[in-house]
């Protein structure tokens, strides 16, 4: 029996002082990459990119990777075409702003926080996203899997880190990557500047991988993520990154492990895409000042 929507954080809030609502949020994480979760439920909610950015600064709002807003697909102006229109929706945006049209750890938050809300029921289902509708699957230990799509390869090219170069494998995985297997440890690296790229082959920017193998079954990785910087974990270029280890080995099918600085993810990458396994937290329920939120506008 699903929990109903009143039960958790995505009922009308109460009024605050000012006679006006204040504004749900939960705030969660998926390997360390974190995410303010934003239920809009009736599509009313006027997430600027200001306002995303407020929200997502660590000193002036509540801090986070990015913003999952939570909505029908119907409401979203550029959901793809193949998205159920009556289907959760999840509006993904980065810490600048930014739109991205995938996010693989924001997405098993999504999943678990639609469960926790009683909006999906534990098990299957499937949410739609700027990359299409992708299946996924909510365990009783608390884990998620995705059905992440192809992960294509388009190119090869080089990341400049520190004035070096590392060759890497362009792979679009909903959204663009350049997965580099590097030789050197990936904690010596200095990532607290964008990796160089080529604008030629990443017209929309990239988000920047760099990996090394760690034993027979796993990698370990750090990430720039386009629109955030260094993150804790990214999802997709987990995804990215074994499919480029794959690739690299004329392997068209393999799995992994992936060790991000956040933690641990499983990835699998099969004849039909790919699939991302790993963990979601829900971290904290609270509302937000509307007073704050009509001033970050
Ligand atoms: N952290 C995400 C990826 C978020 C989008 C990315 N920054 C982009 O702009 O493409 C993940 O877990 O996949």
């Amino acid at each position: 029996m699903p929990k109903t929507s009143s039960t958790r954080c995505c009922g009308s809030s109460p009024r605050n002082l000012s006679g006006v609502r204040d504004i749900d949020f939960v705030k969660g994480h998926g390997t360390e990459n974190d995410f303010v979760v934003l239920p809009d439920l009736d599509g009313t909610l006027d997430l600027t990119a200001s306002r995303v950015r407020a929200l997502c600064d660590r000193n002036r709002g509540l801090g986070a990777d990015g913003v999952l807003r939570v909505v029908k697909g119907a409401a979203v102006e550029d959901a793809p075409s193949d998205v159920d229109p009556d289907g959760w929706f999840m509006d993904y945006r980065n810490a600048d702003g930014s739109i991205a049209e995938m996010c693989g750890n924001g997405l098993r938050l999504f999943a678990a926080y639609l469960v926790d809300a009683g909006l999906a029921e534990r098990g299957e289902f499937v949410v739609g996203t700027r990359s299409g509708p992708r299946p996924v699957k909510t365990h009783e230990d608390g884990s998620v899997t995705l059905h992440m799509g192809p992960a294509r390869v388009f190119g090869r090219s080089h990341a400049t880190v520190s004035g070096e170069g590392f060759p890497g494998v362009a792979i679009d995985v909903g959204n663009p990557h350049l997965a580099c297997l590097i030789d050197s440890d990936p904690a010596d690296l200095d990532l607290t500047v964008p990796p160089g790229h080529d604008p030629v082959l990443f017209p929309h920017g990239v988000n920047v991988e760099l990996f090394r193998r760690k034993g027979p079954d796993a990698i370990q990785m750090r990430v720039h993520e386009r629109g955030v910087g260094e993150t804790r974990s990214c999802g997709t270029g987990t995804v990215a990154a074994v499919a480029a280890m794959l690739h690299l080995a004329n392997q068209p099918t393999g799995a992994s492990y992936v060790d991000v600085l956040g933690g641990r993810v499983r990835v699998e990458i099969t004849e039909d895409g790919s699939t991302l396994t790993g963990p979601a937290v829900l971290v904290a329920r609270g509302r937000l000042d509307r007073r704050w939120w009509d001033s970050a506008s």
